[in-house]
């Protein structure tokens, strides 16, 4: 019997990718998945790419999950951190959603509403000292999908103190299972096909996020819907200290020489999406604006992989004292 793992809120796009990657970890077994519209119907009937987990979807009830020695929670913001309270001490648990994300009450208060339950270890194991953190921790939050993007683009210049903190500009696009997987309007092929639309202009939940890993102070985040399932390309631009650019990608190639999954590409090689996608990694590349002078940063990864269940992955295994990369791939599928 491997490390018994379960996963609450299995019927969705980031469940459905965790309940993948775990049937491909050789050391988990998966013990229970749970839905809550969808309860009661088979995995396959809902993820037909899992055809051949043998599996019927429980309640999302704590007797259900109480069980595993870790348990992935993949639900609704606000969801979670009831869920979490009721679980066991000895349980471990990565929690995929926002409730444990901020250190600031106020920031919750503003960009979620509602109680801010407090913050868990934050699960993005490339932040200097945070494998050590995770490792120690029986509670992680999982970084949001487009702050994985950004941060891992911007956090090691700020820390370089290569950028200044105080100006940074992001845009990114993200493919439609960013939204999750339950019907609205705005998703429908009709709507996305042949467009890009801005969302969240001015006011997207995850800047207080990025500001905290990242230490930025001024920041300008605009999101867009792409006409694609999957993947995140996050432009990220920041004025250099005191105007003089320093080389932002050999920054960025020493800040990441021991981690397995972000890849600094070779000069002139640009990362897209489709490249990242069904893999755990992140590709970035860096320049200085020749026009702005400004540093510039492109980021691109799968966000149901790095963005989501792939982190949340690679949080687990150290957790559970694993290597990180165990069960996980750099490697993306194409075409
Ligand atoms: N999609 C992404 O790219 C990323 C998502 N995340 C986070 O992961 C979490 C899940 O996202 P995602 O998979 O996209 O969302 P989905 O909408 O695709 O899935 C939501 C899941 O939660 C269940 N659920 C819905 N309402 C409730 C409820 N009231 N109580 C308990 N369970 C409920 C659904 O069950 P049912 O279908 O049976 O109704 C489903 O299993 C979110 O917190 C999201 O922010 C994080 C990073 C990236
Ligand atoms: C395309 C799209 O709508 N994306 C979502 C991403 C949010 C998400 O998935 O939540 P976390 O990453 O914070 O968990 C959005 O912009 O709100």
């Amino acid at each position: 019997m491997g490390i018994r793992v379960a996963v609450a809120g299995a019927s969705g796009y980031a469940g459905g990718e965790l309940l993948r990657l775990i049937g491909g970890h050789p050391e988990f077994d998966l013990v229970a998945a749970t839905a809550h519209s969808q309860a009661g119907l088979p995995v396959a009937a809902v993820h037909p790419q899992l055809v051949g987990l043998d599996l019927v979807l429980g309640r999302t009830d704590p007797a259900v999950l109480a069980d595993a020695d870790l348990v992935f929670l993949a639900l609704p913001h606000g969801e979670s951190a009831a869920l979490a309270a009721t679980l066991p001490d000895g349980v471990r648990v990565v929690d995929l959603g926002a409730d444990h994300r901020l250190t600031d009450a106020a920031a919750w208060g503003r960009y979620y509403g509602g109680d801010h339950a407090g913050a868990w270890t934050y699960g993005l194991p490339e932040l200097p000292g945070q494998r050590a953190m995770i490792a120690g921790a029986t509670r992680v939050a999982a970084t949001g999908c487009y702050a994985v993007a950004t941060t891992l683009a911007l956090a090691p210049l700020i820390a370089a103190g290569a950028a200044e903190p105080d100006d940074v500009v992001v845009v990114a696009a993200s493919g439609t299972s960013g939204a999750g997987r339950s019907a609205k309007p705005h998703l429908l092929g009709s709507e996305v096909m042949g467009d890009l639309s801005p969302y969240k202009v001015g006011a997207h939940q995850h800047v207080p996020e990025i500001k905290q890993a990242t230490g930025a102070t001024g920041l300008s985040f605009t999101p867009v819907l792409a006409p694609m399932p999957r993947g995140i390309l996050a432009t990220v631009t920041a004025l250099p200290v005191d105007g003089v650019p320093a080389d932002p990608r050999s920054v960025l190639t020493d800040a990441y020489a021991d981690a397995p999954f972000v890849h600094v590409l070779p000069e002139g090689a640009w990362p897209h999406t489709a490249a990242t996608l069904g893999s755990n990694s992140c590709h970035l590349q860096a320049t200085v604006d020749v026009d702005s002078g400004r540093l510039i940063v492109v980021s691109a990864i799968d966000n149901l992989g790095k963005g989501a269940a792939g982190q949340a992955v690679q949080c687990a295994n150290l957790m559970l004292g694993l290597p990180e990369t165990t069960g996980l791939s750099g490697y993306g599928v194409a075409p």
